[in-house]
């Protein structure tokens, strides 16, 4: 054998041993170490679906959503006029979650069920998550790892995805720009975009013979504007463009095909798209940081003198921060966070609030009544929200029976104890929001019925149990954001009430669902009426 051969024959082995090496670590992480996990689960009385890989259970839930699909297409649109209250049945759990509801039937309100090779613990038990978020500081909870790579080009390293040590300095140093005091100074930015989208809807109707507005769409992009200016101002160079660009990786992500927790199944089902995507994230990623970079830059040459715009990122910046700062390339992160977390889930409780008014007219008198009472002829203003103590209780109804957050997640980071059972390091944690606003153990006979007197004297509307209404979340990672939400939720309700009365359109289809989150999947259209003649 003479040296080339020896060489060749080695090459062969270490390529052979390279490949069998990379084939052995992809089986441990990706199946043996969460089949152990699986394993573990069980032996601790935590039961569930059987996976099968590499798609865990992904199969039979796009199986049931199918068959639901089907079932509502024989019942929902079929009927000749979806206005009335009877057909706008809020029973929405078992048709955005067929598989969960089905599988709560077989395993209870906790179990475990798999998303590709991830093994997910599912929770719909209050008691049960009160107990598992007792010990856990609000820094030992992780995001699961899954969804960050799923989501880098929206939320990047950003305070809703970053953990430990950084999520309490992110926190800690973004917390003070919510204040209500910096919140306040931004309801004329508020006033002043949802102005201009009503004057529009006004003049759509005066010169169309029929009164009616897709609202979702034209709300969530007023929402989307009135984040892109409270977060970092759109009137400024490269404002504009950001904002486009962020849309568009929404738009992108929104349509693609992603089996989540399926190893490369994103450049595999829509390479097309995820490529776009992460493109798209790019371009955003520079936009913004030219933003920063000439903010921060003016404001050395104006010797820090606090001369910043009045929105999130220049709060950020002129924070004397004995707290600590942010990097520029943490800012960009928290920009597109505020985007992506902020003005979605924002517009749906507006949009979905809207729904229910429409099949419920006689609430929007009761609201019009009370913002006569505290606004009177004035201009809004937020010394006048708290005042508007029924308005509240909508808010927190609609968000209850049609949660925009759907579902919060985690992963452990260690092992946590609840009485016997043990969830190991490194299981993800879904909490199904929606099933536990929708369960009549937690509510009563009444729990679908819309009835935002249920919150007139209890904040959590009388739930049975203090964890079974979490529309903006639990623990220390509760929303940054929601003072800023019921500030702009109660300015554009209040604009829209006194100036229309509205209905539903007889083409509304009543079809919630999943869609990153809990959407009208047909859209929102309504018969709007002026209550007085528009100038
Ligand atoms: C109706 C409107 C909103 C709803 C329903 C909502 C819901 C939630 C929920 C459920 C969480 C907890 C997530 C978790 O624990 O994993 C959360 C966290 C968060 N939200 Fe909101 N949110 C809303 C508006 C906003 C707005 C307007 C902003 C910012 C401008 C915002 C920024 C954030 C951020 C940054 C976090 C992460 C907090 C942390 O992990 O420390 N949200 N939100």
């Amino acid at each position: 054998m003479d040296f080339v051969q020896i060489f060749q024959s080695i090459l062969s082995f270490a390529i052979a041993a390279f490949i069998l090496l990379i084939i052995c670590s992809i089986s441990i992480s990706w199946w043996i170490l969460p089949n152990l996990a699986h394993k573990r689960l069980r032996k601790n009385g935590i039961s569930g679906p059987e996976p099968r890989f590499p798609l865990g259970n992904l199969n039979d839930m796009v199986t049931m959503m199918k068959k639901r699909v089907n079932n509502d297409d024989k019942t929902l649109t079929s009927s000749s006029s979806p206005t009335s209250t009877a057909l706008v049945s809020h029973n929405i759990h078992p048709v955005a979650f067929p598989y969960f509801a089905q599988w709560q039937k077989s395993y209870g309100k906790v179990f475990n069920y798999w998303l590709g090779t991830e093994p997910f613990v599912y929770i719909a038990d209050p008691e049960f998550l009160k107990k598992m978020s007792r010990g856990v500081m609000g820094k030992s909870w992780g995001k699961p790892n899954v969804f960050k790579n799923d989501r880098k080009a929206m939320f990047g390293k950003g305070l809703v995805m970053v953990e430990g040590d950084d999520w309490v300095r992110h926190r800690h140093i973004i917390s003070p720009a919510f204040s209500s005091t910096n919140v306040k100074a931004m309801s004329s930015l508020m006033k002043e975009s949802a102005t201009k989208m009503l004057d529009q809807w006004a003049e759509t109707i005066r010169s169309s013979e029929k009164p009616e507005i897709e609202v979702e769409k034209e709300i969530i992009d007023n929402a989307g504007e009135i984040i892109a200016k409270t977060s970092f101002g759109i009137s400024y160079e490269n404002g504009q463009k950001v904002l486009e660009k962020l849309r568009e990786v929404q738009m992108t992500l929104f349509k693609s095909n992603r089996y989540v927790g399926v190893p490369f199944s994103k450049y595999l089902m829509s390479p097309k798209k995820s490529i776009e995507a992460k493109n798209l994230g790019d371009e955003i990623d520079s936009l913004l940081l030219t933003i920063i970079e000439s903010r921060k830059k003016k404001q050395l040459e104006n010797n820090f003198v606090d001369d910043q715009p009045k929105d999130l990122l220049g709060m950020l910046l002129a924070q004397d921060n004995n707290k600590g700062t942010l990097s520029s390339r943490d800012l960009v992160d928290e920009c597109k966070t505020f985007f992506f977390a902020g003005h979605e889930t924002t517009a749906l409780s507006l949009t979905w609030s809207l729904l229910l008014l429409a099949v419920h007219p006689e609430w929007q008198d009761k609201l019009r009544e009370e913002i006569k009472e505290v606004v009177g002829d004035q201009e809004i203003d937020p010394s006048m929200l708290g005042r508007l103590r029924k308005m509240g209780w909508v808010m927190n109804e609609a968000m209850r029976l049609y949660s925009p957050a759907p579902n919060v997640q985690r992963q452990a980071r260690s092992d946590i104890r609840v009485d016997d059972i043990v969830i190991p390091t490194g299981t993800n944690i879904w909490v199904d929001v929606v099933s536990m606003h929708h369960d009549k153990e937690l509510w009563g006979d009444d729990v679908n019925e819309f009835k935002p007197e249920r919150f007139q004297d209890d904040i959590t509307g009388g739930c049975k149990h203090k964890m079974g209404f979490l529309p903006f979340g639990f623990g220390g990672r509760m929303c940054i954001g929601r003072n800023l939400t019921i500030m702009e939720y109660k300015i554009v309700l209040t604009l829209i009430l006194t100036r229309f009365s509205f209905s539903l359109s007889p083409n509304y289809c009543h079809s919630p669902a999943i869609m990153l989150s809990l959407r009208p999947t047909q859209g929102l259209p309504l018969v709007l009426r002026p209550l007085y003649v528009e100038k």
